[in-house]
């Protein structure tokens, strides 16, 4: 899925009512709809809804949403929030329309603004995408009422106070537990600092127009089932191992062996032809029984990794260092020597990324389109601190197109970024998730992936969603709690077999 702009979401509706047979109200109608449809489904019982409008568009939806949901027999009480312009006409014409059923109550001052009782669903009409300033005097008034409530809040579109896609330096928005938003993703969703804001969401198609969306530019994604079935190639009968390729893993020290064998049974379970890993002689015997379908190769030290002096590397169709190696400084002068020998993207995790910040001056050695998988204070250490996460955006983009390489910003919906300054964010993956080892499962799908030819952004996006999607099968049975890495490397398989691989 596309992730729009404000202003570009304004096209789209634009767009949509000239060239579709349907009209704004009509657009407005079916918004309402498809959310009161999704209300009703989601709760069971629904005491009673406070709907609270302005004179938008998105109070618009309020007031159709409250007649609605009156006309399924439901408690409604509905305010608006009054300010010195006239009521666009698609919000006039619902405004009388609702008038005829019940009494819509205004909202002028702090007197008329009621009581919230805590077994309400609070609708949160307020503001929409149109929010072109932070939120002052009575509707200021108004959210915090909502806030202070424990009522279960639902907002329409976007929690009113938060902006689509730039950063609110202002607090006054709406603490929603849910957000009900219109045929596409919001930017501002995805940030986990607005977590607090936007509580769980969810998307209803509207019918916005297809080729609209399609034509529309813009630099970010939500990387969702339809994508990834975009990117995937399926297995020819006539493939053999050769066809998918040979990875190195470099990875592993005395006591970190687990990182190392994590990363290697994820990059056999990911689709690997062949993968060799290099590996301090202490873990020999550890990898050939973990995972006796790689070919081991040891180091001349006992405990760590120093010269990875390996011939021919040119014959790897992917390499993938970090887990657990350390940051040793004969590990750093082999990590080093590496980075000037490869000429191929490489994938580089944990301790690589952590040698890379204490030397950045290797950042310029990096092969082109090399994968780094960070999570947010590695690449901190990386790129430096920034203000908010929209800066943070900025400065992955920047980071990327300065050396030419692809990040995997970790988190909840991890940001994996291109050097042309595209941002897929992940829809899979869960708080689960979050435990030792699961970042060098992450490599290991990756450098799988790359290996196969997949081109290394791709490898990345599609790395990230299957590892968030195995650890989503993972979770339906263990639970977050227990989770641990092994349980997403045991569940790549069904993942795989979700898209036919
Ligand atoms: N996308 C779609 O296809 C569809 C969208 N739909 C719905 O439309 C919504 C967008 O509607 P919208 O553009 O009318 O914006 P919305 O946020 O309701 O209000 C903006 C108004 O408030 C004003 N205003 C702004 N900030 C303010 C502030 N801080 N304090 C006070 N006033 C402020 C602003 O005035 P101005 O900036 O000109 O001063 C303007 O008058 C969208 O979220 C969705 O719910 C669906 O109905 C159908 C399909
Ligand atoms: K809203």
């Amino acid at each position: 899925m596309k992730i729009l702009s404000a202003s570009h979401i304004r096209d789209l509706d634009k767009y949509t009512i000239q060239n579709e047979p349907i009209s704004s109200l009509e657009l407005m109608e079916r918004a309402s709809l498809s959310f009161v449809e999704w209300l009703i489904n989601k709760f069971d019982k629904i005491n009673k809804t406070i709907v609270f409008c302005a004179i938008g568009n998105n109070g618009g939806d309020g007031l159709a949403i409250s007649r609605l949901l009156l006309e399924r027999e439901y408690q409604v009480q509905t305010f608006i929030l009054h300010d010195a312009k006239s009521n666009p006409t698609d919000v006039e014409i619902n405004l009388k329309r609702l008038k005829k059923i019940i009494l819509v109550q205004d909202i002028y001052n702090e007197t008329d603004i009621p009581d919230i009782d805590s077994d309400s669903i609070v609708i949160d009409a307020i503001f929409g995408s149109g929010l072109s300033r932070p939120i002052t005097g009575i509707a200021a008034q108004v959210v915090h009422s909502i806030n202070q409530s424990k009522a279960t809040v639902v907002a329409v579109d976007i929690p009113s106070g938060l902006y689509v896609d730039t950063y609110n330096p202002n607090t006054t928005i709406i603490e929603a537990d849910f957000t009900v938003s219109f045929q596409l993703p919001k930017l501002s969703f995805l940030l986990p600092q607005n977590a607090r804001y936007v509580g769980e969401w969810h998307i209803t198609d509207i019918g916005l127009h297809a080729d609209a969306i399609e034509k529309a530019r813009t630099s970010y994604y939500y990387t969702d089932a339809s994508i990834v079935k975009s990117l995937v190639k399926k297995r020819d009968k006539f493939s053999h191992k050769g066809t998918f390729g040979h990875a190195l893993l470099v990875g592993g020290s005395y006591g970190k062996m687990g990182a190392a064998i994590l990363a290697t049974r994820s990059c056999l379970r990911s689709g690997i032809g062949l993968l060799s890993i290099h590996i301090p002689a202490c873990g020999y015997e550890i990898l050939q029984t973990s995972a006796p379908e790689a070919m081991a190769m040891v180091d001349k030290e006992e405990k760590l990794i120093s010269d990875i002096d390996i011939p021919d590397l040119t014959k790897y169709t992917a390499i993938g260092i970090g887990p657990g190696i350390g940051t040793a400084s004969q590990t750093a002068e082999g990590f080093k020597r590496l980075l000037e020998q490869a000429s191929k993207p490489l994938v580089i995790d944990a301790d690589g990324l952590n040698l890379l910040s204490e030397h950045k001056e290797w950042l310029t050695l990096l092969p082109e389109e090399s994968i780094l998988t960070p999570h947010p204070k590695e690449f901190e250490r990386l790129a430096g601190k920034t203000a908010n996460e929209y800066e943070r955006l900025d400065v992955l983009k920047k980071f990327c197109s300065d050396y030419k390489v692809n990040v995997v910003l970790k988190g909840a919906h991890t940001a994996v970024a291109n050097a042309v300054g595209d941002i897929y964010f992940n829809s899979t993956g869960n708080p689960g998730m979050a435990t030792g080892g699961s970042g060098d499962v992450l490599t290991g799908i990756i450098t799988s992936l790359v290996a196969q030819s997949y081109q290394p952004f791709k490898a990345a996006v599609l790395g990230v969603y299957f590892h968030g999607l195995a650890g989503d099968k993972a979770a339906a049975s263990k639970g977050y709690t227990a989770l641990i890495a092994s349980d997403i490397i045991d569940c790549l398989p069904q993942a795989f077999i979700e898209f036919g691989l």
